[in-house]
């Protein structure tokens, strides 16, 4: 038998204390679908590299992913698991078959799940290379995307969706999105393509917005990416109007497009 290293039968412990059954050596029963052979396979895998140093509780459970606290090296780290029996991984199949990055991948379906959790870290990193909030991508290994813990404590930050602003906050928090968006697209070539209330972590004592949730981004060729522009653009105002923030939407996609445009 293999001999496990003490990190990895931490994880072992901790996975047996999220209440995963061990059926025998070779099958292990999971709770929430989460943790299939592959993934806690791939969990081991992060452990014994060191990026991973204990699991924590769950933080999130998604459509398509689950997010976790972990503790990482010295610090805290948030754990995105894209499950591997998602039920939306055709849609998946949609955002990465328009983008030239992807064009050598198989088309299976865990390839894909691969794929796109590779493609989240990528999209991460290109937005925080161009000085966008947004977590600083760890590493990432098969469905696993180890990222930056955003929050204080072992507590996330509250999503935009939670946070009663005050018509001046709002305004700054507004400008300051939209100025990401503008970076997004001119600088890192990207468009979010799910952005909205759900997708922004507020800090409540600075107000900085952290764009998350960047699997579904799209680079510039996308067939769709102007109109995934359109959507984003939509989802913001429509959740900032209430503060009377009432811009036309066509001018902010013509002021973020611009510099293309003018190329
Ligand atoms: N880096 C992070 N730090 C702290 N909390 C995070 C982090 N990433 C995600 N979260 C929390 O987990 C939740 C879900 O994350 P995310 O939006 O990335 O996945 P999702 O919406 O479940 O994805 P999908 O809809 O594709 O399944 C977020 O709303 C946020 O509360
Ligand atoms: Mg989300």
């Amino acid at each position: 038998m293999v001999k496990k290293s003490k990190d990895i039968r931490k994880l072992d412990t901790d996975v047996d204390k999220m209440r995963i059954r061990r059926k025998d050596s070779e099958h292990l029963k999971v709770k929430e679908n989460v943790f299939d052979e592959a993934t806690l396979k791939a969990l081991y895998d992060l452990a014994r590299k060191g990026v991973i140093e204990s699991l924590g509780g769950s933080i999130s459970t998604g459509k398509e992913a689950n997010v976790f606290l972990a503790e990482g090296k010295d610090k805290n780290i948030a754990l995105k698991i894209y499950r591997i029996s998602s039920s939306t991984f055709n849609s998946m199949d949609e955002y990465i078959r328009g983008d030239p990055r992807f064009s050598n991948i198989r088309h299976k379906k865990k390839d894909i799940i691969f794929a796109w959790t590779k493609k989240e870290y990528r999209n991460l990193m290109r937005a925080r290379e161009c000085g966008i909030a947004a977590p600083r991508p760890i590493d990432t290994h098969k469905n696993i995307l180890a990222m930056e813990f955003i929050g204080e404590g072992d507590k996330p930050y509250p999503l935009l969706k939670e946070v009663k602003l005050s018509e001046q906050s709002a305004q700054t928090i507004f400008g300051t999105i939209i100025h990401y968006l503008e970076i997004l697209y001119n600088e890192a070539k990207l468009v979010h393509g799910d952005l909205s209330e759900y997708n922004i972590l507020l800090d409540p004592s600075t107000l900085e917005p952290y764009l998350i949730d960047m699997g579904q981004s799209v680079t510039l060729e996308h067939p769709s990416a102007n109109d995934f522009l359109k959507r984003d653009i939509r989802n913001l105002t429509r959740h900032f109007k209430k503060y009377g923030i009432q811009p036309d939407e066509e001018e902010l996609l013509r002021i973020i497009t611009e510099k293309q445009r003018n190329k």
